[in-house]
């Protein structure tokens, strides 16, 4: 599911976003390639003197965090101020994210940003949503969830891990559908169906959350407002 922009444009939008955070911020911090060059620009922030506390995502975005030395917090303890994310695609400032099945920890977290800023490469901007719909879903729900998306028009394909025999499981403990719906013409319509499915934890479409999107290239950094 990943798609390979290159690491160039990467690092230009997550250093970019990360250039929005402030001394004493509460951060939320994304998921994937993309957000990881932002967490190392904050890490090298924090040990030049600036005061901010994490939130991860994921697993993979705790550990990363830990390594550049940003002290965590949790949303039990902090309110976020700013969340800067990576996404799948983006198009009209809906998102498609979940390539690396953390989307359900990312919406938690960066639906309770004041602030959300996605980080992107040109790969990843669209015109229209068309990127499989990645579903978090509880694993005796399988079947069930398969049908639902189906009568939904998609076409769910349980994502298998690559260096193990079997499904890709989340940091949840659950497993993942990618849901092929070809274009999407109405984002916000079809994440208000696909929330409705029973045993659904999660999918991977965000509406009205993105603030600004920071589309990088090798050359500089397109910043838009939403
Ligand atoms: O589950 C993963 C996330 O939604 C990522 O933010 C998304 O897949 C983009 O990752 P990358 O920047 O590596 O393309």
């Amino acid at each position: 599911m990943k798609q390979g922009g290159s690491d160039d444009a990467k690092r230009a939008a997550g250093e970019s976003a990360a250039e929005a955070v402030e001394d004493g911020m509460v951060v939320g911090l994304g998921t994937g390639s993309t957000a990881a060059h932002a967490i190392r620009a904050i890490g090298a922030a924090v040990d030049a003197g600036l005061d901010v506390t994490g939130v991860p995502t994921s697993f993979q975005s705790r550990e990363l965090a830990r390594e550049a030395g940003i002290p965590l917090t949790d949303l039990d303890a902090a309110e976020i101020d700013l969340a800067i994310d990576g996404a799948d695609q983006v198009a009209g400032g809906c998102l498609v994210k979940g390539g690396g099945a953390a989307h359900a920890r990312e919406k938690i977290v960066d639906t309770a940003a004041d602030r959300l800023l996605v980080v992107v490469d040109p790969t990843k901007e669209a015109d229209v949503l068309d990127h499989p719909v990645p579903l978090e879903l509880l694993p005796a729900a399988r079947r069930p969830v398969a049908a639902a998306v189906e009568r939904l028009g998609g076409e769910p394909e349980l994502r298998r891990a690559e260096r193990k025999d079997g499904p890709v499981v989340t940091d949840n403990g659950n497993l993942v559908f990618d849901c092929a719906f070809g274009a999407i013409a109405d984002p916000a319509a079809l994440a208000a169906d696909l929330a409705t499915i029973p045993g659904v934890v999660e999918h991977g479409l965000f509406v009205d959350v993105a603030d600004e999107i920071h589309g990088g290239t090798a050359d500089g950094v397109t910043v838009t407002e939403l």
